[in-house]
């Protein structure tokens, strides 16, 4: 808290973040913020606060948010069932009518309200939207626990995205706006697609081959068997990780992005607690990472 420190401490801290901010001077950071880290108010608008700082010290932040809780408090209000498959929502056409109403509507306009609140300029936008995100539709395949025979398990309108168009992204980021995205797509017949947050920050990141990719979570990064933090963890290992049970649930689909990222080029990623307060100042401006770090 600042009223807890001298005028000349809050100097010395702000001198001591210029080489971070001259590190990533002009260079795009996706940074996904988890429906789960952006349940109290209070740090979603700290979180806010933290991107008009990135955008005033010169970085490119484009912000991908999730909201599979907000989804599921719809749904339940509704009284339409959901249920997972693989990390990953069973679509069907009622659902995706909620599914993209909740994302590109409340939780996309939420954020971007914050942020501009905060004094930025965010414009919110889904992956529909001029064409920037084509995807195809998901298959995933299950053992039957049952039979032991695997299976095609159909998602519905899930999709995987093949496609990104940087044009409209471009242009903002060249405007000094920030983009704040909805993981929806658009299908190559003109379906609209549920999109993994995690997966849609990845492709993102990759096209636009961000400096950074920050996955803000609810955790406080990847654990070990034992609920220990893990600070830095290589690809070959994270995939041991995920083979061994120790990765599970929704933390799958984000390490899979962090792989998928740094064979695309991004050149660092990690895992953070989205519930610290200025989780992302944390992450960029100081020495102290604070999550997993993942590396090739
Ligand atoms: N090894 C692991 N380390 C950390 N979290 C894990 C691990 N394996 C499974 N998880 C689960 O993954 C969750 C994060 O994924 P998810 O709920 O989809 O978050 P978000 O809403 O931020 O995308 C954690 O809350 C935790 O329950
Ligand atoms: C296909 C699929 O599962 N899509 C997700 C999209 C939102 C999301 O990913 O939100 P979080 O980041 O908060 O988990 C869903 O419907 O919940």
């Amino acid at each position: 808290m600042t009223q807890n420190i001298s005028p000349l401490d809050q100097a010395r801290i702000l001198s001591e973040a210029l080489p971070h901010m001259q590190q990533y001077d002009e260079e795009t950071i996706v940074i996904k913020y988890g429906g789960h880290a952006m349940g109290a108010e209070e740090t979603a608008k700290a979180f806010a606060r933290d991107i008009v700082l990135l955008e005033q010290t010169a970085i490119n932040p484009v912000v991908v948010h999730g909201g599979g809780p907000q989804i599921a408090t719809m749904l339940k209000r509704l009284g339409i069932q959901s249920e997972f498959a693989a990390g990953l929502r069973i679509t069907d056409a009622a659902t995706i009518e909620i599914v993209e109403m909740v994302l590109a509507g409340s939780v996309n306009k939420q954020l971007v309200g914050y942020i501009n609140e905060a004094g930025g300029k965010a414009v919110g936008l889904s992956g529909k939207d001029g064409n920037m995100v084509k995807a195809s539709k998901t298959t995933r395949t299950m053992v039957d626990p049952d039979s032991n025979i695997e299976k095609a398990i159909d998602l519905g309108f899930v999709g995987d995205p093949d496609k990104v168009d940087l044009t409209l992204l471009n242009q903002l980021i060249g405007y000094e706006l920030i983009p704040v995205l909805a993981p929806l797509a658009t299908s190559h017949d003109g379906h609209t697609l549920n999109v993994n947050a995690d997966t849609f920050a990845g492709a993102v990141a990759g096209a636009l081959k961000a400096k950074r990719l920050l996955l803000l979570t609810d955790v406080p990064g990847v654990l070990d068997k034992s609920k220990k933090l893990i600070p830095e963890l290589s690809v070959k290992d994270a995939r041991k990780l995920i083979a061994d049970g120790t990765i599970s649930g929704g933390m799958i689909p984000k390490v899979e992005t962090c792989i998928y990222a740094l064979e695309q080029g991004v050149q660092g990623v990690v895992i953070i607690d989205g519930k610290m307060q200025h989780a992302v100042l944390l992450e960029l401006f100081t020495n102290q990472g604070t999550g997993t770090l993942i590396h090739k």
